[in-house]
C-alpha cells in the first residue's frame, strides 16, 4: 500500500503542484487548505506523513505543529519553509517536526526526506510487531537485528538448530547476545519442548562446580544436602544445556566434561552408578578459546569436541543498522514499563547512538535505554538524552585509538617511528609518493622534506 501524505498549506498553487509530484511518486495524497480543518482531515484521512507549511495566513505553523504532535504523536511532520526562516525551522525541529524542506522544494531533497520518514515508520511498525511476539515469549529471527550480517548468522543458526544433536560453540564479546542465540537454537530444534538449562561456569564456585554440573549423592561432601541432588546435565535431559563462559571451567572439570560429551554418561559426585543423559550441548565464550588452548589453559581435545560448529556473533559496533533497531525495541519495552509516552529517537540522538563504541554491546545498549527512558520527559529522545555517552570518551573510538601502536619497553625515538611509518606507507603504495602523501595527510613536498630529513632515499621507488 502506498504511504499517505497530507499537505497542509493554504497556498493552493503550492499544494496543487506538490500533490501532482507526490502522486507521480506513488504516494496517496490529500491537501488541506485551511489550518482550522487540519485535525478533522487527519482524523478522516489517517496520513502516514504530514507536510506542513510554516507560514499559513491564518495560523502560525509552529503552533499548529505543536497541536498536531500533541494529538497525533506518531505521525512525522515535515515542515516547509523559506530560506529566510531557517531559524524557525530549527524551532520546528525542537517542537517535534521530523525534518524540514526549503522552498522552492527540490525534488531530490523531497524524496530523501520522505524515504527517511517512511523508513522510520517501517522501523517503528516492525518493532511493534516484534514486541507483541516477545510478549508471547517467542524469539523470532527479527529479534536479533536487521543487518545482513546478523541475518546471515540467524540463518546458519536455524540450519544448525534442526539437527538436534550438533554441539555448537557460540563466540562473541560480552553482551552480544550469545545466551539469547542459545535459547533460539533450543526453540528451533526438535528438543524445543524439553528443558533449556543454562549454567554459567564463571560464577559457580570451583568447589561446587562438579556437583552443579553432575549432581551429588546425599552426604557426598561436607555441606552436601541430605538428599540426592540432580545436576544441570540431568535437569536438561532430553533438552539443551548451555555452558556459558566455558573458558572459565577448571582443567579437571574439562576432563569430566569431555567424557560426558563423548559418552553421554557420568557419575554423580559420591555416586557409584553411572547416569546416562540425552542432552544437546551448547557452549558460549567471550574468550578466544584457540588462544587459551595455545596457552595451555583450555584442553585441545575439549576444544575440538565443542567446536563442531562455531557461530561468531559480531559486536554491535560492526553492525550499526542494528543499533537503532534494537534501541527502538528497548524504547518500546521501557515505555510500557515506566508508563512513558516516548515515541522515537530523533536524528541527533541516532547520530550519537551510531557513533558510540558499545563495548558492552546489546547489554550496554539496554542499560543506556533504561536509564534514558527512566528520566525522559519528552515524547522524542534527542542528543541531549544521550549526551552522557559522549562525555565518556572511552566509549567513542577515535581514529587514533583504532590505530594500534606498540611501544617497546625500552622506549623508542620518535624519528624511528616516523621513518618506519613513512617506509611502510611507501611500501603499501609501491613507492608512489603522491599516494603515500595522501594516505598520511601530507602535501607531497612535506613528505619529501620529511624523507630527506629522516634519510629515506627520495628518488628511489620503494617496493
Ligand atoms: N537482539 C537483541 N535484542 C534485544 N535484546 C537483546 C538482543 N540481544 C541480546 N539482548 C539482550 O542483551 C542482554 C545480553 O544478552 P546475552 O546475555 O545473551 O549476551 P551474552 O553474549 O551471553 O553475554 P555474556 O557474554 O556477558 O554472558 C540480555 O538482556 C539480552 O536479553
Amino acid at each position: 500500500m502506498s504511504p499517505k501524505i497530507l499537505i497542509i498549506d493554504d497556498d493552493d498553487l503550492v499544494s496543487g503542484s506538490l500533490k501532482k509530484v507526490l502522486t507521480k511518486l506513488n504516494y496517496e495524497v490529500e491537501t488541506c487548505l485551511k489550518a482550522g480543518e487540519a485535525e478533522e482531515k487527519i482524523n478522516n484521512f489517517q496520513p502516514d506523513i504530514i507536510l506542513l507549511d510554516i507560514y499559513l495566513t491564518t495560523h502560525n505553523g509552529i503552533d499548529l505543529l505543536k497541536q498536531i504532535k500533541k494529538k497525533f504523536v506518531t505521525i512525522p511532520v515535515v515542515m516547509i519553509t523559506g530560506y529566510a526562516d531557517v531559524k524557525m525551522a530549527v524551532t520546528a525541529i525542537k517542537s517535534g517536526a521530523f525534518d524540514f524542506l526549503l522552498k522552492p522544494i527540490d525534488l531530490e531533497q523531497l524524496k530523501i526526506v520522505l524515504d527517511k520518514a517512511v523508513e522510520n515508520l517501517k522501523l517503528k511498525s516492525e518493532v511493534n510487531k516484534l514486541h507483541t511476539l516477545l510478549e508471547e515469549n517467542e524469539l523470532t529471527r527479527e529479534f536479533f537485528g536487521k543487518s545482513s550480517k546478523i541475518q546471515r548468522i540467524v540463518a546458519s543458526v536455524e540450519k544448525l538448530a534442526k539437527s538436534g544433536d550438533t554441539t555448537i560453540l557460540l563466540e562473541g564479546e560480552s553482551g552480544t547476545g550469545k545466551e539469547v542465540f542459545a535459547k533460539y537454537i533450543h526453540q528451533k530444534s526438535p528438543r524445543a519442548n524439553a528443558p533449556f538449562i543454562t549454567i554459567n561456569c564463571a560464577t559457580i564456585p570451583r568447589e561446587l562446580a562438579e556437583s552443579e554440573l553432575f549432581g551429588h549423592e546425599k552426604g557426598a561432601f561436607t555441606g552436601a544436602s541430605s538428599k540426592t541432588k540432580l545436576g544441570k546435565f540431568e535437569l536438561a535431559d532430553g533438552g539443551t544445556i548451555l555452558l556459558d563462559e566455558i573458558g572459565e571451567l577448571s582443567l579437571d572439570l574439562q576432563v569430566k566434561l569431555l567424557r560426558v560429551l563423548q559418552e553421554k554418561k557420568f557419575y554423580r559426585l559420591g555416586g557409584e552408578k553411572e547416569v546416562s543423559v540425552n542432552v544437546r550441548v551448547l557452549a558460549a565464550t567471550n574468550r578466544n578459546l584457540e588462544e587459551e588452548v595455545s596457552k595451555g589453559t583450555f584442553r585441545e581435545d575439549l576444544f575440538y569436541r565443542l567446536n563442531v560448529a562455531k557461530i561468531t556473533i559480531p559486536p554491535l559496533r560492526e553492525r550499526k543498522e542494528d543499533i537503532v533497531y534494537i534501541a527502538y525495541s528497548f524504547l518500546n519495552e521501557f515505555s510500557q514499563k515506566f508508563n512513558k509516552h516516548v515515541h522515537g529517537i530523533d536524528q541527533s540522538g541516532i547520530e550519537i547512538l551510531k557513533s558510540y563504541n558499545w563495548k558492552g554491546n546489546v547489554r550496554e545498549l539496554r542499560n543506556v535505554m533504561e536509564r534514558v527512558m527512566l528520566l525522559a520527559e519528552e515524547e522524542e529522545l534527542n542528543d541531549n538524552h544521550f549526551a552522557f555517552l559522549m562525555e565518556n570518551k572511552a566509549g567513542v573510538e577515535t581514529e587514533e585509538e583504532k590505530f594500534i601502536l606498540q611501544i617497546p619497553q625500552k622506549g623508542i625515538k620518535i624519528d624511528v617511528v616516523l621513518k618506519a611509518l613513512i617506509l611502510k606507507t611507501l611500501k603499501i603504495t609501491n613507492g608512489n609518493q603522491v599516494k603515500a602523501a595522501k594516505v598520511l595527510g601530507l602535501s607531497r613536498s612535506k613528505l619529501r622534506y620529511r624523507m630527506e630529513q629522516l634519510g629515506i632515499e627520495v628518488t628511489k621507488n620503494i617496493g
